[in-house]
């Protein structure tokens, strides 16, 4: 599954309403609105917009970082960091429904993260990326194989990964890969999109 990461300031000068709209016609399966740099109050407007599209694909919309803002627009989930709210006050507020993502950079939070029953872990970075540069270390394809082999929740692999990549990171086993600009700076998010997904079918 290509699980759509947004991020308006790599998408070119264009609407990421349009952006999310049409990876979800190239077939994403989850996307996550992270919007570091704008209001809370554009926030809310933004998640509502992009939720109204993803509800009608019925793909689940995570919101990063803000249990607040997934809880006012209703969101199926939210994703946090290992510097964020913590999974237990998160679960607390959102209920039991809500999927619930946290990110991990070793095998330890990982462990962690499976004995609280997390909704998937956040593999990151499996590379180094531009994208975000206040990352651990990238893991590699070996750290995704490791942590393959010590944990049985779901993995997201994020961090540095395209077309170029993405069959390694599904061989060394991850369930799904997040990405950022291989679609947000795609010239075709659409064809991008469909691409990364038929790269998954291995
Ligand atoms: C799917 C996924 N994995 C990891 C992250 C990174 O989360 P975090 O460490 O909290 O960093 P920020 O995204 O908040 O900068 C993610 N967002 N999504
Ligand atoms: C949002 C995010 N989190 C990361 C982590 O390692 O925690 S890397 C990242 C950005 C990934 O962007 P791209 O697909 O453009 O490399
Ligand atoms: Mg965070």
């Amino acid at each position: 599954m290509i699980y759509l990461v947004t991020d308006s300031a790599l998408s070119l000068g264009r609407s990421l309403v349009n952006i999310v709209a049409a990876a979800l016609r190239g077939g994403v399966g989850m996307v996550q609105l992270r919007e570091k740099e704008i209001t809370s109050r554009e926030f809310v407007e933004l998640g509502r917009a992009i939720h109204s599209i993803t509800l009608e694909y019925n793909v689940p919309l995570i919101i990063n970082d803000r249990a607040d803002i997934a809880q006012i627009i209703g969101a199926e989930g939210l994703h946090i960091g290992q510097s964020d709210i913590s999974f237990k006050d998160a679960r607390k507020l959102l209920g039991q429904s809500a999927i619930i993502g946290l990110s991990i950079e070793n095998i330890e939070q990982a462990r962690k993260a499976r004995s609280w029953g997390v909704d998937y872990i956040g593999a990151s970075p499996v590379f180094a990326t531009p994208t975000k540069i206040d990352t651990a270390p990238a893991l590699g394809l070996k750290g995704v194989s490791e942590l393959r082999e010590v944990v049985d929740c779901r993995i997201v692999a994020i961090g540095g990964i395209n077309k170029s990549n993405i069959r390694q990171v599904i061989k060394a086993g991850a369930d799904s890969v997040a990405v950022v600009s291989a679609i947000c700076s795609a010239a075709d998010p659409y064809l991008a999109t469909k691409e990364l997904v038929n790269d998954t079918i291995i």
